[in-house]
């Protein structure tokens, strides 16, 4: 192991403590018993033999006893140590499990969850939990009862036979180095695979994936995808069975090398007490011993490299954890206020990555305090972007957010965010029921039945929850059941929508609410519907509203047109027809499409 992974034990050791003191130190005890039992059973019943063949009753009666004693501790003894390690495991994944989702909590943005890398990590990290650090935990004792067994049977095999103990430890050497490489090339392939494993999870989700269904079967695709699990499968599959047949090569002869030694030294041991120089009881000691120290050697070896390989899960999971920040920390530290004048963003710049082309190129904007804003652009002009920077999903390439003069990068994001309500263009629906699938946009609101009615019935959601079978309490999902064990319901598109502008507005300490797209899904009427409200709930309050329906947008107090990643226009609706500029050709398209059908 390198120091490396010496110190990933150890700092699982330290994680095993925490969990449970008392059971790492039961456990340390329980080890180191079980490690010396095997020598204290050779070197018994060589003491017995020995006394049986001189015929003396009272150099037999203490090794019976102590056989007796061993059998019992051999027998009991893995039961406990099974209890031990079972409850130490549960803890232990407790531990890691709350720490790990403490860590992923913590990245206030998106970026990180944007990354391949750290997409990679994370998966290989949550292996790491859910039990997975058993057999690392439960390897790093069984290492440390092994080098306790082999200790104790090379020190009883040296009194016997000096040169044989070096013999059957210098035999080990290759066997070690072997498992070593071959354990560093079972890492090496492992991490070739992290794509294709990928890939092939990527694939094999599809066709069990609900939300997929429809198209795979509309546009036949099954066959394609399974030809291609199947495809990147066999693909990794092809490099584990080179590794397996190395490494059975490579172990049925390093077994021949440990049976010459050991057929060498029984031949020396018989001709020993042949001539007098060995008890009979030394003679069934040594075989013992032989047998035994190679049995440790090789469960050692196999320990070692078996909890290395475990404790390269762990590593994903350590680099998780010392990822650093995601957004960058405050310059100067400040509280927000309650919204008073209003935002400005100034000079914003924007790209997701260095490799992007920019996606916002020098914005300049102000949302008035009170004001309705709409911003409308063609498709790809970053009008989400816009969005997420607001939300500080992500922090401006160049310029700054100012919330009531307030860099908002100097605020807590948690903060920030908990003064605005926000729809999300790709909104989420929850497995739950509608109530919950409304009260998570304010936790504090979950159990406030007439607060989450208010915001159904302004997103125009409340009729539809009311038809539901349980009403409120009507589980939305078809992965779990309902209170009553009643199967879930499915909402259409539009009826999701709803649920999720409620969620928006459930909010009460909202300074500003951000609509992207709220009525993409709904057909007319309810469209009408919800803008009228809307419009009503949005008057004297700080909105954004995003839409391509340009006939939504034509009452807010101000339409900002964004193209090219710059504002190009904005006014009211009226100046902006008057310029006769991007905004009155968008919405003359759109209005002469309604008359044409007219
Ligand atoms: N997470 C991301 N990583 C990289 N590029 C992105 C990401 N999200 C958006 N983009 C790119 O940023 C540009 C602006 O996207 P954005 O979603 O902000 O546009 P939009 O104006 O909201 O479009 P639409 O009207 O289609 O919703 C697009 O070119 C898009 O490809």
């Amino acid at each position: 192991m390198t120091s490396d992974r010496l110190r990933r034990a150890a700092t699982l050791g330290l994680l095993c403590w925490r969990a449970g003191p008392v059971l790492a130190v039961s456990q340390l005890v329980v080890t180191v018993v079980a490690g010396l039992l095997p020598t204290g059973t050779v070197w018994v019943t060589k003491l017995l033999i020995d006394g049986l063949a001189a015929g003396l009753v009272d150099r037999v009666l203490g090794p019976v006893v102590g056989l007796v004693a061993l059998g019992l501790a051999a027998g009991v003894l893995p039961h406990v140590t099974g209890y031990l390690r079972a409850e130490s495991d549960r803890r232990l994944d407790l531990l890691l499990q709350d720490r790990l989702y403490t860590r992923v909590n913590g990245f206030q943005g998106l970026s990180r969850f944007e990354d391949p890398a750290f997409l990679d990590e994370l998966r290989m990290a949550t292996q790491a939990t859910g039990g997975a650090m058993g057999p690392i935990t439960s390897g790093l004792f069984d290492l440390c009862r092994n080098v306790i067994t082999l200790a104790g049977l090379l020190g009883a095999l040296a009194v016997l036979s000096p040169l044989m103990a070096g013999l059957v430890a210098v035999a080990a050497l290759p066997t070690l180095a072997a498992r070593m490489s071959l354990e560093k090339r079972r890492t090496r392939m492992i991490a070739g695979q992290s794509t294709a494993a990928r890939r092939q999870i990527f694939y094999s989700s599809l066709i069990t994936d609900v939300e997929a269904a429809k198209e795979v079967r509309l546009f036949g695709l099954g066959d394609f995808l399974r030809r291609r699990v199947i495809g990147e499968l066999g693909t990794m599959q092809a490099a584990e069975r080179r590794l397996d047949r190395r490494e059975a090569l490579t172990q049925s002869a390093l077994a021949g090398l440990s049976a010459v030694v050991s057929g060498a030294g029984l031949v020396w041991a018989v001709y020993a007490a042949l001539a007098g120089r060995l008890t009979l009881g030394d003679v069934t000691a040594f075989a013992a011993a032989v047998a035994g120290t190679q049995a440790a050697l090789i469960a050692t070896v196999e320990n070692a490299a078996n909890a290395s390989h475990a404790l390269l899960l762990f590593d994903h999971h350590e680099r998780v954890m010392s990822l650093s920040d995601d957004l960058s920390p405050p310059r100067r530290p400040a509280l927000l206020p309650a919204l008073r004048r209003g935002i400005e963003l100034r000079d914003v710049w924007f790209r997701y990555d260095e490799s992007h082309p920019w996606v916002l190129s020098g914005v300049d904007l102000t949302i008035p305090h009170g004001a309705s804003v709409a911003l409308v652009g063609l498709n790809g002009a970053g009008k989400s972007t816009l969005i997420k920077l607001l939300c500080r999903f992500y922090d401006p390439s160049r310029g700054a957010i100012l919330w009531d003069g307030v860099d908002i990068r100097d605020v807590p994001p948690a903060e920030l965010r908990a003064r605005m309500g926000v729809l999300f263009q790709d909104y989420m629906s929850y497995d739950l029921t509608a109530a919950e699938n409304i009260g998570v946009g304010e936790l504090e609101a979950m159990s406030d039945r007439a607060r989450i009615q208010a915001a159904a019935e302004m997103s125009g959601a409340d009729q539809i929850v009311r038809a539901l079978p349980q009403g409120y309490d009507t589980m939305l999902s078809r992965i779990f059941f309902g209170p009553e064990d009643d199967a879930g319901v499915v909402l259409s598109g539009g009826q999701w929508q709803r649920l999720a502008l409620a969620r928006a507005l459930v909010r009460e300490r909202r300074d500003l609410l951000i609509l992207d797209e709220p009525s993409s899904g709904l057909d007319a009427e309810a469209e009408y519907e919800v803008h009228r409200r809307l419009r009503e709930h949005r008057s004297g309050r700080t909105s954004l509203l995003v839409s391509h329906r340009l006939g939504a947008v034509r009452d807010a107090d101000l339409i900002v047109v964004l193209g090219e990643g710059r504002i190009v226009e904005q006014g009211t609706h009226d100046d902006l027809i008057a310029a006769r500029g991007g905004y009155a050709h968008l919405f003359e398209t759109q209005a002469s499409g309604y008359r044409v059908e007219a």
